[in-house]
């Protein structure tokens, strides 16, 4: 008699993925990946449904609402988000289903945490606006006035979410010699703080800043807590930068302070609604913009994709994740 080939676990990936993680994929599983296009919500369900697959590979460009995590097949058991955000899933959903979910913490807290100070001095120092110049066959003589931009060393960076990204920025901040202010729910403790002082009023902090950088969640609490009010509190020609979440920043208030001058400038990674953003941004000199890179580096990517992976093989060799959005 023959013996039965022992199957492969089964997965369903919406995104495409960079090819280290691709390749383990191919090597451990029967997989459905989004190798040429990524998948919409009807397609991965469809592919679900066909493969019977027992784990989902999101990112945090895919919504997991209600209604997708209600149309899931029983089989599947576990959806692994190659993020560590995850306003995009309706947890309250996801624990009435049963289904496991998992985050990526840590493993992108560095390369965030450069892209936002990156951020930070380009549009602190019109580096968009310089490039232009360049590209434009735009550079003649030009007088001592042309290009100044704002002094980033030294100056004071308030941070809005001291977690692990916010304290990563607030270690880079140490080196250019800065200041370092931070709101947060909760102070944290002093070794943590490493000099940064805790402000538990928004409002208190922001006129003492020269510069803020968000770094908390996406939550109905912090949903834009940068606003037409709290924006007016900070010193006129600060610097704003959103590396967290488009909805945290009122984005027509975000506009209107760029146009007035109350801010010199932001560098912005998220938008409200993205990947669609408001091309009034787009004709503003004065910011620095880019398409949701943060974790956006070879490393970190392999690193998010592998301990996904490795999130959806301890649930499906019947161990508890290693990253669960809740516990
Ligand atoms: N641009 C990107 O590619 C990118 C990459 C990674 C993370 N992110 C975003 O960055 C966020 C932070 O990631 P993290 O790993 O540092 O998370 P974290 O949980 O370690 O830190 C978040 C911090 O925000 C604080 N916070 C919560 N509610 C708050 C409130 N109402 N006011 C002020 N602070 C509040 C928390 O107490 C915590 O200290 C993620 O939720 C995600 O949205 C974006
Ligand atoms: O929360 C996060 O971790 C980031 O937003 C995430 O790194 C971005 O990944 P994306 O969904 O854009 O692939």
């Amino acid at each position: 008699m023959q013996e039965p080939v022992p199957t492969r676990p089964r997965l369903v990936s919406v995104r495409r993925l960079p090819p280290a993680i691709a390749a383990r994929i191919r090597q451990e599983y029967d997989a459905i990946q989004a190798e040429a296009h990524d998948l919409t919500q009807e397609q991965a369900l469809a592919a679900l449904r066909q493969s019977g697959a027992q784990a989902l590979l999101v990112s945090s460009s895919f919504r997991m609402d209600a209604a997708f995590i209600a149309a899931l097949p029983p089989e599947v058991r576990i959806a692994a988000t190659c993020s560590v955000g995850f306003d995009h899933v309706d947890v309250a959903a996801a624990q009435a289903r049963g289904l496991i979910v998992t985050n990526t913490p840590d493993v992108l807290t560095g390369c965030t945490a450069d892209l936002a100070f990156a951020l930070l001095l380009a549009a602190a120092r019109r580096l968009p606006e310089a490039d232009r110049v360049l590209r434009e066959d735009r550079w003649g003589p030009r007088g001592m006035g042309d290009f100044l931009g704002v002094r980033v060393w030294g100056k004071t960076l308030g941070i809005i979410g001291m977690g692990r990204i916010g304290r990563a920025v607030a270690r880079r901040a140490r080196g250019f010699d800065m200041r370092v202010l931070y709101h947060d729910v909760a102070a944290l403790p002093p070794a943590l703080e490493e000099g940064a002082h805790h402000v538990a009023q928004l409002e208190e902090m922001l006129p003492r800043c020269d510069m803020v950088s968000l770094h908390c969640p996406l939550l109905p609490a912090t949903r834009h807590i940068l606003n037409r009010e709290t924006l007016a509190l900070l010193p006129r020609g600060a610097v704003v930068v959103n590396a967290a979440r488009g909805g945290l920043v009122e984005e027509d208030a975000l506009i209107a302070a760029l146009q007035s001058g109350q801010l010199a400038a932001a560098g912005l990674d998220v938008f409200e609604g993205e990947p669609r953003f408001d091309k009034r941004l787009a004709g503003l000199p004065n910011v620095a913009l880019a398409p949701h890179i943060g974790s956006g580096t070879v490393e970190t990517r392999d690193a998010m994709g592998h301990r996904s992976l490795d999130n959806i093989a301890a649930v499906l060799a019947g161990r508890p994740p290693l990253d669960p959005i809740w516990s």
